[in-house]
């Protein structure tokens, strides 16, 4: 069974997750005739959490490091600073991962770390949800390590209990729950997990949804909402967390392309809510807040706006990693060649359909 912490939200709607020996899936058809509580019930099955124990943190962790994972060519192989280890959230070592034949994660390594926002690009097919679901325990790699504080985790996130570290995953589709009013998509887990009374989840999810600048929807459905709306509504349950709690752990969110199939206007609104969630690691940070987050994404002003270090995936491994602004003037062949073949534009252009073979 799934462990339920904080914020941490993992809704499956019309998809299908595997959970250790369990397999669970779940489509909007199956709770339409539910009452609220049994549809929760029913719901319930399908939200997980995953936390590790706490360590010291500190460090801002923003040097641009230059991978030598594949290519000789570039000046890859700099010298590296010694690492200080402390502020690492979340490190994937040596991951690989296949499907059937295809063989998608070869060897894929980095690290997010305290007070980071890091973008994953590359090109369409290379990975990047697969990497995304592996960090947010939903995949377990075929081969190599994920380690959450610097606690290796074994499995998925629903085999253990570990405490320290909240990890949410937004889907690119928002998944909200159909069947639920907005109100009960965001309150979701303080209604199903907390010891906070129903007026104050109710006045919460306002105030959270005030925060992603939306006001009167908590009695709408989802179908009764934009594209850009269901992804703001994501947002806010993500970023809801239990303020009668003592001790909020630090959570990182994980967003897969938060900004697909909106309009420009809309983009920017998603891309400036990303950041202002996130407490790029202020020592006086709030607790509940984003200390970390990773987006996959396509879109140019998403990575503009909201994203400082890029990890570049290519056939399977990252092949460049840095600052968001050392990406337009690497030396890399492959980043050169998907610069040129993408015309990487400043503002909303995209590279989705593009190919670097
Ligand atoms: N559960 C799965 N079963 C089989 N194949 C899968 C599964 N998940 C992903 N794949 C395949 O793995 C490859 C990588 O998928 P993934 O969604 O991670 O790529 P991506 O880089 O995010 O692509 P895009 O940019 O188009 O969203 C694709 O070929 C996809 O079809």
């Amino acid at each position: 069974m799934n462990s339920l912490s904080g914020s941490l939200l993992l809704p499956l709607t019309t998809a299908t997750a595997s959970s250790g020996s369990t397999k669970i899936s779940l489509s909007s058809s199956n709770t339409v005739f539910l009452g609220f509580h049994e549809r929760r019930k029913e719901l319930k099955k399908v939200t997980c959490a995953c936390v590790a124990p706490p360590q010291n943190l500190g460090g801002d962790g923003f040097a641009a490091i230059k991978s030598n994972d594949s290519l000789k060519s570039e000046n890859l192989s700099t010298v590296r600073e010694p690492e200080d280890e402390s502020d690492v959230l979340i490190e994937c070592s040596n991951v690989y991962k296949s499907f059937g034949e295809k063989h998608i994660l070869r060897g894929v390594s980095f690290k997010i770390r305290h007070g980071e926002a890091v973008g994953i690009i590359g090109p369409s097919g290379t990975g990047k949800s697969t990497i995304l679901k592996i960090m947010a325990g939903l995949l377990s790699p075929d081969k190599g390590e994920v380690y959450i504080r610097g606690k290796k985790r074994d499995g998925l996130i629903s085999d253990e209990e570990i405490s320290g570290l909240r990890i949410g995953l937004v889907f690119q589709s928002a998944a909200l729950f159909d069947s639920l009013t907005v109100r009960e998509n965001v309150g979701f887990l303080l209604y199903e997990n907390s010891k906070m009374p129903v007026d104050q989840i109710s006045d919460l999810v306002t105030e959270n949804l005030a925060a992603v600048g939306l006001k009167g929807v908590e009695d709408r459905l989802p179908s009764e909402l934009s594209g850009g709306m269901k992804k703001r509504v994501a947002l806010a349950r993500s970023i809801i967390f239990d303020t009668t709690k003592e001790a909020i752990e630090p959570e990182v969110l994980l967003y897969d392309e938060p900004t697909a199939g909106l309009d420009p206007i809309a983009s920017t609104v998603v891309e400036d809510l990303i950041r202002s969630v996130h407490t790029k690691g202020d020592e006086h940070e709030k607790p509940g807040n984003i200390t970390s987050y990773v987006v996959v994404t396509h879109q140019h002003s998403t990575i503009r706006r909201a994203v400082d270090r890029l990890l570049f995936l290519y056939e399977g491994k990252v092949v460049w990693q840095g600052m968001t602004h050392e990406f337009t003037t690497s030396n890399n062949p492959i980043v050169q060649q998907v610069m040129i073949n993408c015309s990487f534009r400043p503002i909303n252009s995209s590279f989705k359909n593009s190919s670097v073979r």
